[in-house]
């Protein structure tokens, strides 16, 4: 399968200036693509087109030259940043795991989610057993792309590999392609097998 967008510009309603212009990329299913810019480059913004959260002013995405679906579950799934921002305060972390497509046992036990985890609501957690929530959550059975944009900065650095080596042994076996977004240059040259500079 194959991600593909085109000509993709971007400036939020209101704004000054062009947040992206004329952005094109390619992610194939063994691609493992880093994205790299300063600050306020639309970085985020640029993943949040790709998997279908935000839409474009111009261009487009498309898996399998299909645009990306309008309902249901999208192939295109994208874990944030900053993850107490991507989950609902309200409900236990059991149902937020069921929020998307189902989640097989290897990803739960991969990520070292404990069982009780699920009983709490997300102010209950740390930070780091939040994203391997959200994690999890964006590794459904129908996922075919995953985007990871800074999903590790808050991790401290022994489970930040477990995390990663994890990931990594995941999308191989399922193929699935993985656009990553990081300031850590040193991780994504460990990660991905090329990078692109916005
Ligand atoms: N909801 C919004 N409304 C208006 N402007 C926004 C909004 N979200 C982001 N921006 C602006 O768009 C630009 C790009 O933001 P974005 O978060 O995509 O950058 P980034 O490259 O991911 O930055 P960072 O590396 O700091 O996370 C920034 O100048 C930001 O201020």
């Amino acid at each position: 399968m194959r991600l593909k967008a085109e000509h993709i510009s971007y400036k939020y309603p209101g704004g000054s200036r062009e947040v992206l212009s004329d952005v094109s990329l390619e992610l194939g299913s063994t691609d493992r693509l880093g994205i790299a810019a300063p600050s306020g480059f639309g970085k985020t913004t640029l993943c949040q087109i790709l998997a279908g959260c935000r839409t474009p002013v111009t261009g487009r995405v498309c898996v399998d030259d299909m645009p990306l679906p309008g309902s249901g579950y999208c192939p295109v799934q994208m874990i944030w940043q900053h993850p107490e921002q991507a989950v609902n305060p309200r409900v236990r972390m059991q149902a937020v795991l069921q929020e998307g497509d189902s989640i097989s046992e290897r990803v739960i036990e991969g990520l070292g989610i404990e069982r009780d985890w699920c009983n709490r609501y997300p102010g209950e957690l740390s930070g780091g057993e939040l994203q391997r929530f959200c994690i999890a959550r964006a590794l459904g059975e129908r996922t075919r792309f995953l985007i990871a944009d800074e999903i590790s900065t808050m991790l401290d650095p022994i489970t930040q590999s477990q995390i990663w080596n994890f990931l990594l042994a995941e999308v191989k076996e399922r193929k699935i392609g993985l656009l990553v977004v990081s300031h850590d240059e040193k991780l994504m040259e460990q990660v991905c097998d090329r990078i692109m500079r916005l």
